[in-house]
């Protein structure tokens, strides 16, 4: 004698749903031929471990691939609908076989099932629109970004070239003009390097906020108010060096996170970013160590941006006492960024290992 299982369906607009209460059920056999599905599998039925069997001839068309899952407890059954659409019954017969129940776990009528898809395609467009937007926004840093490193880099390179192909052909002469040659270049690159400490501050690049202020800050600050504004700095071949070691590391930092940008790199480059800076950290600080310490005596000349005490006092507070602080700032600021860029230096090459292991 057969033995069939109890059944339970519901419908949506493009699939039946079957759960068939068989727990355990193993060699599950299940197929759709010409409207008719055929279910043949064992398992814990209503007749305790047997084979379990049942036919069901759906009233319209339906797909010829059918999905199954089996839990412990159940066999659940997918079955796609030829033509999307609202069924009035499952099977062809008006009387419905006494194995077959309504599922009403999973029970919808029409209008609900309706608006489930509205519901679904609604989820789907918020899905869609903000994926849009960030993807958006991801071009749109990338695209800055690129921008930004690119003109960094040609701002260095030419810097960098300048300064090179003038020390082959004037030689040492070449040390002692680079302020007027080099400067117009050099301070846009700098101003241009606050965006860095934008970027950190809101989270456009991951990296801190204090080493990039420490670097930006330095640096303009030798620039801007060392060289800058004291006339008598120009000439001295001090420029040269610094001018030369900032560059030194820019025209392979920037590159690097141009690569970046686009998720490439090229190895020989990322090296050198992360290298190069061993020597020529210390070296530059060193030389902006010199240049503050040869325009200390100029400030204390010239009582350029002293502060004048009230005349009771009768003095004023040279700037060169601060220059004094600032030295020692200096190689604090050293120590902090060196440590910064060690970290950054183990965390790439630990990361690059990992990946090839
Ligand atoms: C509070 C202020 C007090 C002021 C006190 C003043 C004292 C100052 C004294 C100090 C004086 C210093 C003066 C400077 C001297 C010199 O420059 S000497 C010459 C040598 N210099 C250098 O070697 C330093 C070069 N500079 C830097 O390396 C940076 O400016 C840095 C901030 C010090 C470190 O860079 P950081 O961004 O933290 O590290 P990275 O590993 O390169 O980047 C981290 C991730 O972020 C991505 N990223 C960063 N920037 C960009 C970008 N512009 N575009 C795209 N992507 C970027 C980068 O790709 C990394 O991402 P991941 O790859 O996903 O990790």
């Amino acid at each position: 004698m057969t033995l069939t299982p109890l059944v339970y369906w519901a419908q949506r607009h493009e699939e039946i749903y079957l759960r068939v209460e068989l727990t355990d059920a193993q060699n599950i056999d299940v197929h759709v031929h010409e409207k008719v599905l055929q279910f043949r599998a064992r398992g814990h039925g209503a007749k305790g471990l047997n084979e379990y069997e049942f036919n069901l001839e759906f009233i319209s068309p339906v797909k010829p691939e059918v999905t199954h899952r089996s839990t412990q407890r159940q066999v659940n059954i997918t079955v796609r609908k030829e033509q999307r659409g609202w069924w009035e019954r499952l099977v062809v017969q008006e009387r419905k076989p006494v194995f077959l129940a309504p599922d009403f776990d999973s029970w919808l009528d029409e209008s609900d099932a309706e608006m489930e898809i509205r519901e679904k395609e609604e989820k789907r467009n918020r899905l869609n629109a903000s994926r849009h937007k960030e993807e958006g926004f991801v071009s749109l840093k990338t695209g800055f970004l690129f921008i930004y490193n690119l003109v960094q880099f040609l701002g260095f390179s030419w810097i960098f070239v300048n300064m090179t192909v003038r020390l082959f052909i004037f030689g040492q002469d070449s040390l002692y003009d680079t302020f007027h040659t080099i400067s117009d270049v050099m301070f846009f690159c700098q101003i241009l390097a606050a965006v860095e400490v934008l970027n950190a501050a809101f989270g456009v690049v991951r990296t801190g906020v204090i080493p990039t202020l420490i670097q930006v800050v330095g640096r303009n600050f030798i620039l801007f108010i060392i060289f800058g504004s004291l006339e008598e700095m120009h000439n001295r071949p001090v420029v040269f060096f610094v001018f030369y070691l900032w560059s030194s590391i820019e025209i392979f930092r920037y590159p690097f996170y141009m690569l970046g940008c686009f998720n490439t790199e090229w190895k020989t480059l990322t090296w050198l970013r992360y290298t190069i800076w061993i020597p020529l950290y210390p070296l530059g600080v060193i030389a902006e160590a010199v240049a503050v310490i040869q325009s200390i005596p100029i400030f204390h000349e010239t009582k350029l941006f002293s502060i004048p005490l009230p005349k009771a006092i009768g003095t004023s507070i040279g700037f060169s006492y601060f220059l004094h602080i600032y030295l020692v700032l200096m190689f604090l600021g050293l120590f902090i960024n060196f440590r910064h860029l060690y970290k950054q230096r183990k965390r790439r090459f630990r990361t690059k290992k990992r990946k090839a292991n």
